[in-house]
């Protein structure tokens, strides 16, 4: 069996559409939270110029020699600058091993709001960082800033939906979210020329994973790679419609919902043709909600057949801390049971 990724049209809410247009639109994405988790959409008003400009400033980028991206490396509790190939492994941030023990072979750039952002609030800076900005790619900065900000009101826009689609008062999220830990990974799935792909056997581009947040914005390549587990324990392969981004909920969604709408597991395995990968570039943002909003189960989403699945609430940061350190510092996130679980049952 396969599951199908719903297409979903938030002009009404971009825009100023009716109230039928943007019940209908909210009544489309509760079902496909229900049921995926992943959705396209559409409407969002991100022109292209945008994303063709993000995806330049990746080139630029990602095309400098290795050594010098190294030099914009930040340490690893700090979730900001260049990741190099193979020193990340996404499946420790459920507490998951790699079958090949191998880290993941993506390389990354994450840019994210800084405390300076939110002149006022006493952010701490472990995790609004300053970005480090590569000063020998001199258009990406520019670039890359245009596009944040515009993800960022697509997840703000997706967050207004949710309210309505959840039945909540509008503005219910607002308190969790007016100093969201907002960061963008730009990831580059690429191997070094020469590799001998054959030697290292099941290539893993990014471990399986959840992602941690709220809601994430996924712009990518249209080129294959991206697998998401259905609720039948399948891997499906998904990329973008044409002009669509990728929606996805994160764990932070999956507890305030008490899992009727699903942070979805996916991973990247770029298939290998002729030896070698085609190259893939991928960009999330991840809309994360305050480090300090302590995340408790709606009790609207507790009843005698769904009981609290999260009992315990934990705070952004709490949350957040434990994924990273798998993910990024090596320290397998050992508070994920349930996330791990479904990994364990995927075929
Ligand atoms: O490359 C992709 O399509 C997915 C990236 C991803 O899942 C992530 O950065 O969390
Ligand atoms: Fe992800």
């Amino acid at each position: 069996m396969s599951i199908t990724v719903p297409t979903v049209d938030i002009t009404a809410y971009v825009q100023d559409g009716t109230a039928d247009e943007r019940a209908a639109v909210a009544a489309a994405i509760d079902k496909a939270c229900r049921e995926v988790g992943f959705i396209q959409i559409t409407g969002h008003g991100i022109p292209e110029e945008l994303t063709d400009g993000l995806a330049d400033a990746m080139d630029e980028f990602f095309a400098l020699p290795l050594e010098q991206k190294k030099t914009y490396r930040t340490p690893p509790g700090i979730n900001r600058g260049y990741t190099p190939p193979k020193t990340e492994s996404l499946s420790l941030s459920l507490g998951v091993e790699a079958a090949s023990r191998m880290n993941d072979f993506f390389e990354a750039f994450n840019v994210g709001d800084g405390s300076s952002d939110y002149p006022g609030l006493d952010l701490p800076e472990r995790l609004y960082n300053e970005n480090v900005w590569p000063d020998a790619a001199p258009g990406f900065e520019p670039k890359v800033t245009a596009y944040f900000s515009e993800a960022g009101r697509v997840a703000r826009t997706m967050v207004e939906i949710f309210t309505d689609a959840l039945g909540l008062p509008a503005g219910f999220f607002d308190s969790y979210t007016d100093h969201s830990l907002d960061v963008l990974r730009m990831n580059n799935y690429a191997l070094p020329e020469g590799t001998d792909v054959k030697l290292d056997g099941d290539l893993t581009g990014m471990g399986e994973h959840t992602d941690y947040g709220i809601v994430t914005i996924l712009w990518a390549d249209q080129v294959k790679g991206l697998q998401v587990l259905g609720s039948d324990g399948s891997w499906n392969d998904v990329s973008p419609a044409d002009g669509a981004l990728l929606i996805n909920l994160g764990d932070i969604t999956g507890r305030w919902t008490n899992e009727r709408w699903m942070s979805t597991l996916h991973r990247v395995k770029p298939p290998v043709i002729d030896g070698t990968i085609q190259r893939r570039r991928s960009a999330a943002f991840f809309h994360d909600g305050n480090w300090d909003a302590l995340i408790e189960t709606l009790p609207q989403t507790i009843d005698a057949e769904h009981p609290n699945l999260y009992p315990e609430p934990v705070t952004v940061d709490e949350h957040i801390s434990r994924k990273l350190a798998g993910s990024r510092a090596g320290t397998a996130n050992t508070s994920a049971t349930r996330e791990a679980a479904r990994v364990l049952a995927a075929k």
